[in-house]
């Protein structure tokens, strides 16, 4: 294990503390890449979301928004996984709870973005085939 970053008022060389700090979430980043399926599927299907905005010309923000918001959960549930794993190997129904709930953030936004991207694209991308 690597030794703790110094405290930043101690860092002589604050700038570099922020591109450390930008390392270490990027690192964060790419263990999900690593370990979540759940994590790239999302990244995979958000990418698509917005290839199809820009396809059909729709704003692309709502769907960089939504994105943000499920990827972003997805690591926070990934982040809890890990320390509820550290806390406790064993099964505890506390544990469960925190575990559960975590992953219920995760799905909540999916299926309101699943929304969001549907009412957004769904009605273009029919009429780029002529079905509206
Ligand atoms: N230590 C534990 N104590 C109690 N329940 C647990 C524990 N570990 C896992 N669980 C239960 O198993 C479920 C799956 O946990 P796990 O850590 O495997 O995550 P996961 O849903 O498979 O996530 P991912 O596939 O994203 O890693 C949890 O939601 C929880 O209900």
């Amino acid at each position: 294990m690597g030794g703790l970053p110094p405290r930043p008022r101690e860092d002589p060389r604050p700038l570099k503390g922020v591109w450390r700090s930008l390392g270490y979430a990027w690192e964060g980043v790419l263990y999900a890449w690593r370990v979540q399926r759940n994590f790239r599927l999302e990244a995979y299907l958000a990418l698509l979301a917005l290839g199809l905005a820009l396809w059909l010309e729709v704003n692309p923000v709502p769907v960089l928004l939504v994105s943000a918001l499920v990827l972003s959960l997805e690591l926070m549930n990934t982040a809890l996984e890990a320390l509820a794993d550290l806390v406790s190997p064993v099964f505890h129904p506390l544990v469960k709870r925190a575990k559960d709930t975590a992953a219920a953030a995760v799905l909540l936004a999916s299926f309101f973005a699943l929304l969001v991207g549907l009412y957004l694209l769904l009605p273009p991308l029919l009429g780029r085939f002529g079905l509206s």
